[in-house]
């Protein structure tokens, strides 16, 4: 692979359901660079969490092809090239019965990692992801605050030490001070590990605060892609409405502000 060359590639991607019913994803080409933080946006069921699922073979595309590193994924085994690529689910995604040692240290684990390399590696990744090694090793997801599940969950993510990252709506369950938290320490993370990330997210404001592009979907088509200031000259309806919400909230947050200021 070249250094321009993408990390990801989708180009003409077709992915159907219920024989040629639900076009879930429909003729979608973009490339991720590697390093690269993407945000994927768009109304429910516009097909983001398919491309994230075509992207690691949890399903394979009806057309199209996508390549990881160069590399066509449907020559790759899928079990692989999964193990490659962490994946940070909506809900957390822990295993309940297991403890979060336990649950953090799966994947190396699988990859038959030696006991002590994988404890060391889980406390290496608590502290990456702030939450303390002695208070949690041994505990269970249903003893943990939402926050700091979905903190486990990234830490499992993480686990096999992947270059790219997946997630799905990682922070959307949480209260707004504990999201901004997360999404700035994972921001941090993705930075400093040189990690390819793909989040969906329903908040526009956190894709634009968040991420290096923001590409967004409309029933299964991906009709914008770009930096925030690139989507504010797209001319469509849509894009203008998804990005209407966050402007609107800034301005009248500042004149809030100003008003308290000035009584
Ligand atoms: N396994 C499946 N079988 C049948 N239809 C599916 C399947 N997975 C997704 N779909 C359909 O494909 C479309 C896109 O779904 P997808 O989950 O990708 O949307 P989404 O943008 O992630 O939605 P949300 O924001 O609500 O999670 C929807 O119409 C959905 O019902």
């Amino acid at each position: 692979m070249s250094e321009t060359s993408p990390l990801i590639a989708f180009s003409h991607v077709v992915k159907s359901f219920g024989g040629n019913h639900v076009r879930a994803v429909n003729d979608v080409s973009f490339d991720i660079a590697a390093g690269e933080f993407l945000a994927v946006v768009g109304g429910s069921g516009s097909g983001k969490t398919t491309l994230l699922r075509l992207a690691n073979r949890l399903i394979d595309p009806d057309g199209g092809t996508i390549t990881v590193a160069g590399e066509d994924i449907t020559g790759i085994d899928a079990i692989g090239l999964r193990r490659r690529i962490g994946y940070v689910f909506q809900s957390g995604g822990l295993f309940p019965h297991m403890s979060i040692a336990a649950n953090i240290g799966i994947t190396p684990r699988l990859l038959g990692t030696p006991k002590s390399e994988i404890a060391a590696r889980v406390d290496e990744l608590l502290d990456l992801v702030q939450l303390d090694r002695t208070q949690h090793r041994d505990r269970f997801p249903h003893e943990l605050s939402g926050g700091q599940r979905q903190r486990v969950g990234v830490a499992r993510a993480l686990a096999a030490k992947p270059r790219i990252v997946l997630m799905d709506e990682p922070f959307g369950a949480l209260d707004p001070v504990t999201r901004d938290a997360l999404g700035n320490d994972y921001r941090a993370m993705h930075v400093r590990l040189g990690l390819t990330t793909i989040m969906i997210t329903h908040d526009m404001a956190e894709a634009l605060l968040l991420a290096d592009r923001v590409a967004v979907m409309h029933e299964g088509r991906l009709i914008a892609l770009g930096t925030a200031k690139e989507l504010s000259r797209i001319d469509s309806p849509y894009v203008g409405e998804l990005l209407g919400t966050p402007r609107r909230q800034a301005e009248r947050l500042q004149a809030a502000l100003s008003q308290n200021i000035a009584s």
